[in-house]
């Protein structure tokens, strides 16, 4: 029953080319009848024409057959170029929508799946998916007419016989039922032993440099070889699958026409059948057969095709990011204040944050301060609604931002983090981000960046590589860095943002602080010191809880763990 949804909703999708589809039937249809004259003409001009030396007929049913040989090609031509085009459109109509689900998909997912999982998967789905559409669905649809059709000649010629053949109709479809539930489970695990690979695939290969380094080769060779058996040996249960089914289509109609001939054979000793009945009844029998084959198949082709396409809408039942209203944020008002108000938070039921309190004003510079794992970068994601509170409430100008449309309340921000990833393009174009500012704006954003620093030497033009990997960590946070001054939006997030930078860099981005960002509410997460010495507030996370507020002098007096995050050898 649940399965049936998801057809209906793979259907769905051809919906909008059901004219399309028609005509690719009456193509078929009209192909397949033009089919049925040929032996006709080929029987008339053998027996009227080569038989009697009558090259006026041989001519004619030549040119008859040609004629009809060329209108059957065009047909099939037409037929199959309204086809390609609806795969080809659906095909993208699939992706498009995956993709655009992706885009606002709730973050845990990507905690889950890695990217080539996800295309990987997505590739497969969508490929097993469009099998509804290729020249064997469609021709067997066609084949429902031509049954009807030869099943009324049968029952014209005998009763008996056709009830035999129908007799065969359930078995048949008993054991194609069978072999489909074969074939979806089996079907089921190799997509699932598929992804479950490319996820290793690109775990691993993102490692290359750790696998080289530890001398993990052996290791991971032998992986491969256990989850390629994997999925071989499932492949290869398909495929024996295939052949099996094949088997039995073939012995059953073999067995039917064995049956035909006795059956037919007794009827026609008692004198209830002629002999040119038991040979036409014979010779529908063969154009009934093989199509009724072919339709009761479906669902077999079915059972290949079901577990992408529930695969493929499971990503929609996926939670997308929340956004409930679309309560207009008034510009002007805006970012007089961030309340953060009784706020718990847990990943997957473990808490990570615990009663969280504190408000930033407008043009305030905080910074938030805590021991690895002590909740900072959460409360930043939780700000910027890549989740959602467990309860409590975050207020901008003391509107619930749950209630602000999400498009333009993350308008509303630039952030520079650790970990910003860099598109495989230019320096410019990542700093750009389709935006089109002023070169003179640009330019001083470079400036301020510490971009235009000769030390950097690369040219605007420089591709930057996947996730910039042809820069060092520095100019990586430099160019990032610039991508949030450009957007020059009120609120600035700064997670560890010159963490890798260097020393006379960071000097003059911190200044920026009181330059170019004195207008801006400032959110950082740092141990500098001498950062921490010019914040207006500074926030002190303990294992999910706020320990101290204060400033830098009063938290070095009265904050034992303050103390402790600032003076760790690592942040010194
Ligand atoms: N996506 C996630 N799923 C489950 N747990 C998570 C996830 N992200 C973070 N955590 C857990 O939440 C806790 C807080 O993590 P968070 O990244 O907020 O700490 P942090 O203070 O920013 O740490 P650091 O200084 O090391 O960056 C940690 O215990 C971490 O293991």
């Amino acid at each position: 029953m649940k399965d049936k949804i998801y057809i209906k909703k793979l259907l769905h999708n051809l919906k909008q080319y059901r004219f399309n589809i028609i005509l690719i039937i009456i193509c078929l249809l009209a192909s397949t009848l033009l089919n049925l004259v040929l032996p006709l003409f080929n029987k008339r001009m053998i027996d009227y024409g080569f038989m009697k030396n009558d090259l006026k007929v041989i001519l004619t049913f030549c040119s008859l057959i040609l004629l009809f040989s060329l209108l059957m090609f065009t047909l099939d031509f037409i037929r199959e170029r309204i086809r390609i085009n609806i795969s080809a459109k659906t095909k993208f109509k699939l992706h498009k929508d995956a993709l655009e689900h992706l885009l606002k998909i709730n973050v845990d997912y990507f905690n889950k799946k890695n990217c080539n999982e996800i295309f990987n998967n997505l590739n497969t789905d969508i490929n097993n998916m469009l099998l509804i559409v290729n020249s064997a669905t469609f021709f067997i649809i066609s084949q429902f007419f031509s049954v009807l059709g030869g099943l009324i000649g049968l029952f014209i010629i005998s009763k008996e016989l056709t009830l035999m053949v129908i007799i065969f109709i359930p078995i048949k479809l008993i054991i194609l039922k069978y072999l489909s539930n074969k074939r979806y489970k089996l079907t089921k695990d190799y997509i699932n032993y598929n992804s479950n690979y490319s996820h290793w695939f690109d775990d691993n290969l993102h490692a290359f440099k750790e696998i080289r380094l530890f001398g993990l080769q052996p290791y991971k060779l032998h992986e491969v070889e256990v989850k390629q058996k994997t999925i071989l040996d499932t492949d290869v249960k398909i495929n024996l699958l295939d052949i099996i089914r094949n088997f039995f289509d073939k012995s059953i109609a073999q067995l039917l026409i064995f049956l035909i001939y006795i059956i037919g054979a007794i009827l026609m000793l008692d004198l209830k059948l002629s002999f040119g009945s038991i040979f036409a009844f014979i010779n529908y029998s063969v154009y009934v057969i093989a199509p009724i084959s072919s339709i009761l198949g479906i669902g077999y082709i079915l059972s290949g095709i079901l577990p992408s396409t529930k695969r493929y809408y499971a990503l929609f039942e996926e939670r997308a990011e929340y956004d409930i209203d679309n309560t207009c944020i008034q510009k002007t008002n805006a970012c007089r204040e961030i309340k953060f108000k009784n706020i718990y938070f847990s990943y997957d039921k473990k808490p990570v944050l615990t009663n969280i309190n504190f408000t930033i004003g407008r043009k305030e510079k905080v910074a938030l301060v805590g021991l690895n794992g002590s909740g900072k970068t959460t409360i930043l994601n939780l700000l910027q609604r890549f989740y959602e509170p467990d309860s409590g409430e975050i207020l901008l100008d003391e509107i619930n931002i749950k209630s602000l449309d999400l498009h333009k309340y993350r308008d509303l921000f630039s952030m520079v983090s650790q970990e910003t990833y860099l598109f495989d393009t230019t320096i410019e174009k990542n700093i750009k981000l389709y935006s089109k500012p002023e070169a003179l704006h640009y330019r001083q954003v470079v400036k301020d960046s510490q971009l235009s620093d000769k030390s950097i030497n690369l040219c605007d033009e420089y591709f930057v590589g996947r996730n910039g990997t042809k820069l060092s960590g520095g100019q990586r946070q430099k160019i990032s860095l610039a991508r949030a001054l450009i957007r020059n939006k009120p609120i600035l997030i700064l997670d560890e943002a010159t963490s890798q930078v260097d020393n006379y860099s960071e000097d003059r981005i911190n200044a920026l602080l009181k330059t170019r960002l004195k207008d801006n509410m400032v959110l950082l997460v740092t141990h500098r010191t001498d950062i921490l010495k010019n914040v207006d507030k500074i926030i002190v996370i303990d294992e999910g809880r706020i320990c101290a507020i204060g400033n830098h002098n009063t938290l070095r007096e009265t904050s034992h763990i303050y103390n402790e995050v600032i003076s760790s050898r690592r942040y010194g």
